[in-house]
């Protein structure tokens, strides 16, 4: 894709950070599903939403949990997206009283073909940037559309110089 802004910043997620901000998400997603406030299964999409869906899954004692997988990206490189594994149909039906979980929402093109999939459901991210919002029911943190967001399953803690000295 041509027209995105190169990711001149980063912004460096630790798993801490990551665990507060999903359980951030779980407190205001709570009590806002169609049956007396409870919602009927959560859908992670695949793989970026899976950590954040297990957590909020885990705050709102929601035990049904489903996947769908949507590959849209080889590292920052963005190509079209595509569905590789569906969730059940049975349960998730047209997406009513279900909650879809990602970890971000960049350009909006990966939730675009989930919500094609689940039209009724709600689309909940951790992260979010401008052009991708109106694609998202809930998200806690916005960061600007040229950050690129590093997870802690990318990133390992590593040694850093000291600001003055040899080493
Ligand atoms: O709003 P968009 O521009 O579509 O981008 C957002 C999607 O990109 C990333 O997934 P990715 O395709 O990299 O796969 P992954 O979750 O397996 O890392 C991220 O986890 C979102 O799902
Ligand atoms: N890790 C990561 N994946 C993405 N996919 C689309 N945008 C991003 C981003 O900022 N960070
Ligand atoms: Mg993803």
């Amino acid at each position: 894709m041509t027209d995105l802004l190169p990711h001149e910043k980063g912004f460096h997620v630790s798993w801490d950070q990551l665990h507060r901000d999903a359980r951030a998400l779980a407190w205001r997603l709570q009590g806002h599903g169609p049956e007396n406030g409870a919602w009927k299964a959560v859908v992670a999409i695949t793989r970026g939403g899976m950590a954040p869906a297990m957590i909020v899954a885990r705050e709102l004692d929601i035990r049904t949990v489903d996947t769908i997988s949507v590959k849209s990206y080889n590292h920052q490189t963005q190509s079209e997206p595509r569905v590789i594994k569906s969730p059940d149909m049975e349960v998730v039906g047209d997406g009513t009283g279900v909650l879809i979980v990602d970890d971000l929402v960049d350009t909006g093109r990966t939730l675009e073909v989930v919500r094609a999939h689940m039209p009724n459901a709600h689309i909940a991210t951790v992260y979010a940037k401008p052009k991708g919002r109106p694609q998202v029911d809930t998200f806690i943190t916005e960061v600007s559309q040229d950050t690129w967001i590093f997870f802690p399953w990318d990133m390992a803690l590593q040694y850093v110089k000291p600001y003055r000295g040899d080493e």
